[in-house]
């Protein structure tokens, strides 16, 4: 179980995440949705610690995550691996080292930096490189490889560390929608083995193919949390703001659009 309580966030004056509290039991796939700095990014990097909290605490399994230091914060990161819009490999290593060095967290730092890689854990890489179909491609440069399969590159990265939990900063954000399904089945799949997968998604109809539970956020606050169902257009407008429903449905259906869903409308002045 991931605790969020109470937590915020503050960069000078403005106030990047408010007061949120969620509870998410392991294993479950949640989209967090939201307008362009509603907080999504910020609230994922606080769960793996790559920005703290301003106040409130974070806590898995009963573990304070949000005040860890030293060994113990490597230890959490190891557990809780992030995945990033731009993927974020090494463009000039060829993909097979990229997918190690999600094991230099546990690694002795020597080793590390002469890049030594047991047999075992080399065996291990290309099992994760199989596993997103992509281990045809384990002696290219990374930079050699189409955005969608540098994106699952980074998936069995993630992988390798043997994480409980993986954030996916706007996974599919760059990538034209059958690089985004794959992405998406990847990580739906990697959650079914009983992953908790949190993802920001800048398109509804995503979140609601792939998610059991959305949460909504809007100026740092979460303004829903519930089921695919439960997102009417009003909750929508909620999240998105009047303005910003029609941007969220157009973008729905023009870019990253998969299998979608029929959006259930609760008023006569249902968005297109
Ligand atoms: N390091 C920082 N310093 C100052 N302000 C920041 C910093 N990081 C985020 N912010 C601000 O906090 C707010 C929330 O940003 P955040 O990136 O979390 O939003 P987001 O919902 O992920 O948006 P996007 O989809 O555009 O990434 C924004 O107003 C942003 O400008």
């Amino acid at each position: 179980m991931l605790k969020i309580s109470h937590v915020s966030r503050r960069f000078g004056d403005k106030t990047a995440v408010s007061d949120v509290n969620l509870e998410i039991p392991q294993g479950q796939m949640v989209g967090i949705i939201g307008r362009s700095g509603a907080g999504k990014s910020t609230l994922l990097r606080m769960i793996n610690r790559l920005a703290d909290v301003s106040s409130g605490h974070i806590e898995y399994n009963g573990v304070k995550t949000s005040e860890l230091r030293g060994k113990n914060l490597r230890s959490w990161q190891r557990d809780c691996a992030m995945i990033f819009q731009q993927f974020n490999l090494v463009p000039r290593l060829d993909v097979l080292t990229n997918v190690m060095l999600g094991r230099l967290n546990g690694r002795n730092p020597v080793l590390n930096l002469l890049q030594v890689f047991s047999p075992a854990e080399q065996l291990e890489a290309l099992k994760a490189l199989e596993r997103l179909d992509i281990a045809a491609t384990a002696m290219q440069w990374a930079q050699t490889l189409s955005g969608g399969q540098q994106q699952r590159v980074a998936i069995a990265r993630a992988l390798m560390q043997g994480p409980k939990v993986i954030l996916a900063d706007e996974p599919i954000a760059s990538l034209d929608p059958r690089n985004a399904q794959i992405v998406m089945d990847s990580l739906r799949d990697i959650n079914a083995e009983g992953i908790t997968v949190i993802t920001n998604l800048h398109t509804l109809d995503t979140a609601r193919a792939y998610c059991e539970r959305i949460v909504g956020m809007a100026a740092g606050k979460v303004v829903f949390d519930g089921t695919p169902d439960e997102l009417t257009t009003d909750v929508a407008r909620t999240i998105y703001g009047a303005d910003g429903l029609k941007e969220a449905f157009s973008e729905a259906m023009t870019s990253t659009s998969i299998a979608p869903l029929a959006i259930k409308t609760s008023s006569a002045t249902a968005a297109p």
